[in-house]
């Protein structure tokens, strides 16, 4: 049986670059695992194709799909249903392929409660830690405004301990590197499933477990 594939989540705030910084990594290739195309109820923009930017599908099919437990996860966002299917996932990780999820903070933390052992990645605004500062600082923005900034980066920074990694995008490209540096560095981690590391030492099996795919 192969290595079970790893799954990996790229999340965070609206408008903070998700889909750009995906759209520019698998642009770029170099991608050795396997994007997963999210189902919407949206309407297709210019330029978008059913089956390869979303599955583009009506209110009852999402619908009757969560009602089915299709959906390993999904959300409501701008009035639009947004959710992954399930089945493609499931059996790309089986068959030993890893999987790329680029969606909302919610769908996030519904996948962390079903697969735990994901690697959830938040991309952040540039010096979101300054802002706080640096508003109350300046003092040139209404006291309104001021809260209204300190009040969504506080939510932001609330949302990114359920995380594994922080990554910056202040540069597309940058953004990329750092998450191909993050999915490189945990192919090499010792598996948390394994419960006997020494026994499997002394069994030889250790060699296999940072095997390739
Ligand atoms: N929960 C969830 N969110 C998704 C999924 N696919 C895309 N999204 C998110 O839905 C939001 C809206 O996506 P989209 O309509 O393509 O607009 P844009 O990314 O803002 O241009 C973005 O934050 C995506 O990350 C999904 O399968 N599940
Ligand atoms: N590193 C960046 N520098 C400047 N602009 C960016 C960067 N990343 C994304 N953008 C721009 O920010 C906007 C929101 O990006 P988008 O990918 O739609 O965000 P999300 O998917 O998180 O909602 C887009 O206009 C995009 O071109």
């Amino acid at each position: 049986m192969p290595k079970r594939g790893m799954l990996i989540v790229l999340s965070g705030p609206s408008g903070v670059g998700k889909g750009t910084v995906r759209k520019a990594m698998f642009d770029q290739g170099g991608t050795d695992f396997q994007y997963s195309i999210s189902m919407t109820t949206r309407q297709p923009r210019d330029g978008e194709q059913n089956g390869q930017d979303y599955f583009f599908v009506s209110k009852e099919e999402f619908e009757h799909k969560i009602a089915t437990g299709g959906m390993l996860e999904y959300a409501k966002y701008v009035d639009n249903y947004y959710g992954t299917p399930l089945e493609y996932v499931q059996d790309t990780l089986a068959s030993g392929k890893d999987v790329f999820l680029e969606i909302e903070v919610n769908g996030a933390m519904q996948v962390r409660e079903k697969m735990p052992d994901g690697v959830f990645i938040f991309l952040t605004p540039p010096d979101l830690m300054a802002l706080k500062q640096r508003l109350i600082g300046r003092g040139t923005e209404s006291m309104a405004i001021i809260n209204e900034r300190i009040a969504q980066a506080e939510n932001e920074i609330k949302m990114m301990r359920n995380y594994d990694y922080a990554v910056v995008n202040d540069q597309i490209n940058l953004a990329v590197e750092r998450i191909r540096e993050i999915i490189r560095a945990e192919r090499l981690r010792v598996p948390r499933v394994y419960p006997d590391y020494a026994q499997m030492l002394e069994s030889k099996q250790v060699e296999n477990v940072n095997s390739e795919n």
